[in-house]
């Protein structure tokens, strides 16, 4: 047979074992076609079979072999030791910036900042605000200072990472209008069981990053939320056990609800003192689904 004819089917064979190579670390084709496609596009050739063993043996989370993971308009950075950004943490920030386009000039803090993807979010859409972002990992304040880097072209508003532990008490008295976090919520006894967090998140990302319950939420509220006297907050949660705790640790002087996410799970706990401009409850309050 001439050599020309044998070369699509060579070309196919190839993209066939790249596939079958992916296979055990998607649940389907179409996943593996659509991972293959991206290993395709963003690496080179000499490295395609290789992310495929990373990914389909080894388990590898896809961010982590590609090195990036779109947030928003952001291009986050992503490398072991930090939290990939997820798409449901995405989806409330992008509620967030809703509550603050054309408002007076604000600030936020960002706790357990991690790659910066939120603190990043808010800052590329709002050009009125200063948002800081805290973490205890250092591997994180590093990251997120590469991503702030990475992003300053589309950067409108003013931000910095520092390092912070959440179980500390704010330094220096500081003031936040705002607080958001997406802190480790996953309590131990979830995070063993291979039916409750996926096998690649157990291999690969940090427990730092996720394992965690109601004393973070205490620590958020205590040490957090009350001293920095802010007027909202915004924190992502695993259970709705998790929002009624915090709603139990604030006084009447606020409002506070749970948001679900677009699969309709409890996904976040938000608060604002019954104190604020009525057109920003008004706001906050169309963002909350069920009064806590
Ligand atoms: C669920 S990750 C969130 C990361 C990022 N905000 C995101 O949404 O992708 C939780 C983060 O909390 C940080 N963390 C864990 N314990 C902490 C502590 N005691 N003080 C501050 N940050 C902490 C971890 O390093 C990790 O980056």
């Amino acid at each position: 047979m001439p050599k020309l004819l044998q070369k699509p089917r060579v070309i196919a064979r190839y993209q066939r074992d790249l596939l079958t190579k992916l296979l055990p670390a998607c649940t389907t084709l179409q996943q593996a076609q659509r991972e293959l496609s991206w290993i395709q596009k963003e690496l080179p050739r000499e490295q395609w079979e290789q992310a495929c063993t990373q990914r389909g043996c080894n388990l590898m989370p896809l961010q982590y072999i590609l090195g990036n993971q779109p947030f928003g308009s952001v291009n986050i950075k992503c490398r072991p030791g930090v939290l990939i950004p997820r798409n449901d943490t995405e989806e409330w920030c992008g509620e967030l910036v809703d509550l603050f386009h054309g408002s007076d000039t604000f600030s936020v803090l960002d706790m357990c900042t991690g790659s910066g993807c939120i603190a990043l979010y808010v800052a590329t859409e709002l050009s009125n605000v200063t948002v800081l972002g805290g973490d205890i990992s250092q591997d994180c304040i590093s990251l997120a200072n590469e991503n702030i880097d990475l992003n300053k072209d589309i950067i409108k508003g003013k931000i910095s990472v520092d390092s912070m532990d959440l179980f500390q008490p704010l330094a220096g008295e500081k003031k936040f209008d705002v607080v958001v976090s997406n802190p480790p919520y996953i309590p131990t006894r979830e995070l063993d069981k291979q039916e409750e967090v996926e096998e690649s998140v157990r291999l690969y990302e940090p427990r730092l990053a996720l394992e965690g319950d109601l004393p973070v939420f205490k620590a958020l509220v205590t040490y957090h939320i009350i001293p920095s006297q802010c007027k909202i907050f915004m924190l992502e949660i695993g259970s709705r056990e998790q929002g009624q705790y915090t709603r139990s640790l604030l006084n009447e002087l606020w409002v506070v609800g749970l948001r679900l996410d677009s699969a309709f799970r409890p996904r976040n706990v938000i608060g604002f003192r019954t104190d604020i401009k009525s057109s920003i409850k008004r706001k906050v309050m169309s963002k909350i689904t069920e009064l806590l």
